[in-house]
């Protein structure tokens, strides 16, 4: 087993990287106890291809490294995509990501697509190698004192990282780009950092940008006038005129058509739109926050996503982490979950247990928070605590065929498979009433037809 496919933080694995001579810095109250608002400096020496003998020495947690102008550590050379990978450094040690690169990463010898990294690790990016080494001193990372934000809840470091940063991004009206996989909160994160913002008391516009067909996308942000196309029989308001004075949140937004971005930039850039059909620029006061599951930097890499438009959308980014990485949240998350449940006591009781949620600790959360929240919505249902492996069989316990696959493959078979089954079983418990069955999962009734599509499932 490679070391990334293990759970972060409170693994059930016994084995420590630091044992292995991983130089690591842990979360306060784990083993080894140390300060969780610190991580460790690290540093990159380029030693072969573009200016070698070049040192970046770490400000943050993170460096991300590639052939345009606008990472950390750029290393211009044709055999290194524009954004090649990321090292990152966390309370369980240092990682290099590749970011879907061409020529890919090789670390001491070993091509990777995500690797812990021990001092003096030498990293391979096409025709360039890069050094790299742990630092003596350390990085202070900004932790919020709260545990709650909005309706999220979390005390984990990596929780009150992101809180620190959301709080930050509230105070101001800066482009924000949220990140992380399905159900970790992207959108409840948005709404937080709305609501605490200035502008709480106008609208909060969401615009699914995966659920609209690309043809009416335009229209549905922009608006249109009437006959600006067949169908437009009268003129329409889009989203952003509708949002003015409060903030648009653009979720899926690595869904949207190459075109359309070059029309989106340039309203971030001008602060103004023009209706489809008209000639007409309306100023927009709108604070922008967009979502994506996606690495966009990889969507650039593979000609999707315009650079200019990631860093236009990217000037506060905000990665929401997967609830296996902070197995320490679950039991604070839990309890708001069931508290919101409006259940009787007695029923929360065998959920409310050390061990129920000791055993919730040790699962890897694929769907994330959603599945948790749905996987307790069933327990309570059934008056009893589910079996989760004997319920959830092969998407649990990661089965053999799994965790033979590269991460992103077998990350990708779970996540489809949790997708089908939680569809499927929606489906039935409504009759086969789509309507019913998206708002249940609080799901836009296009995107749900969507995944019924793609999982070959009849209502
Ligand atoms: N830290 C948290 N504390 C409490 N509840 C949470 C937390 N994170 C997520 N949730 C809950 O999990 C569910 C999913 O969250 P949300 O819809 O914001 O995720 P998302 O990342 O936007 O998902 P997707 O990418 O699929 O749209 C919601 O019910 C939300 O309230």
């Amino acid at each position: 087993m490679s070391e990334m496919d293990r759970k972060g933080g409170a693994s059930s694995d016994s084995r420590d990287p630091a044992d292995e001579g991983l130089q690591v810095t842990r979360p306060h109250g784990t083993r080894r106890g140390m300060e969780p608002s610190s991580v460790r400096r690290f540093r990159l020496t380029v030693l072969e291809g573009p200016s070698p003998g070049t040192v970046w020495e770490s400000g943050a947690d993170r460096c991300s490294i590639g052939s345009h102008p606008l990472n950390d550590l750029v290393l211009d050379d044709e055999t290194v995509s524009r954004f090649h990978c990321e090292v990152r450094i966390g309370t369980d040690g240092a990682r290099v990501k590749d970011l879907d690169s061409l020529n890919g990463v090789v670390v001491d010898g070993v091509q990777v697509l995500e690797s812990f990294l021990r001092g003096g690790s030498l990293l391979r990016l096409g025709r360039a190698t890069v050094r790299f080494d742990f630092s003596s001193e350390r990085n202070k990372l900004p932790l919020s004192d709260t545990t709650r934000l909005g309706s999220l809840v979390g005390t984990s470091a990596v929780m009150r990282a992101c809180f620190a940063r959301m709080e930050r991004a509230a105070g101001t009206d800066v482009t924000v780009l949220l990140e992380g996989e399905t159900g970790t909160g992207k959108s409840q994160a948005a709404q937080a950092i709305h609501q605490s913002s200035s502008r709480r008391d106008r609208p909060f516009l969401i615009v699914d940008c995966g659920a609209i067909p690309a043809n009416l996308l335009e229209s549905e942000l922009f608006g249109h006038e009437k006959g600006a196309f067949t169908g437009a029989a009268s003129r329409r308001v889009g989203a952003f005129e509708e949002a003015q004075g409060g903030t648009i949140f653009l979720d899926e937004i690595g869904e949207i058509p190459l075109e359309l971005q070059a029309k989106l930039l340039r309203v971030l850039e001008e602060r103004q739109i023009r209706r489809l059909g008209s000639n007409v620029h309306v100023p927009v006061d709108v604070r922008i926050i967009a979502a994506t599951h996606r690495d966009l930097r990889a969507e650039v890499n593979a000609g999707r996503f315009r650079s200019d438009l990631f860093f236009r959308l990217a000037v506060v980014r905000i990665s929401l982490p997967a609830l296996r990485e902070r197995p320490e949240d679950i039991p604070v998350i839990a309890e708001q979950l069931l508290a919101g449940a409006g259940a009787d006591p007695e029923r929360l009781a065998p959920l409310r247990t050390p061990e129920f949620l000791s055993r919730l600790q040790q699962f890897a959360w694929p769907g994330n928070v959603r599945e948790l929240r749905n996987y307790l919505e069933r327990c309570l249902v059934f008056e009893e605590a589910m079996p989760l492996s004997e319920e959830d069989g092969p998407a649990w316990n990661v089965p053999s065929t799994l965790s033979a696959l590269p991460y992103p493959e077998a990350r990708r078979r779970a996540i489809d498979e949790f997708e089908r089954r939680y569809l499927q079983s929606l489906l039935e418990r409504h009759q086969g009433k789509v309507a019913q069955a998206a708002a249940e999962a609080q799901m836009d009734r296009v995107y749900f037809y969507r995944l019924m599509r793609r999982h070959n499932l009849k209502p």
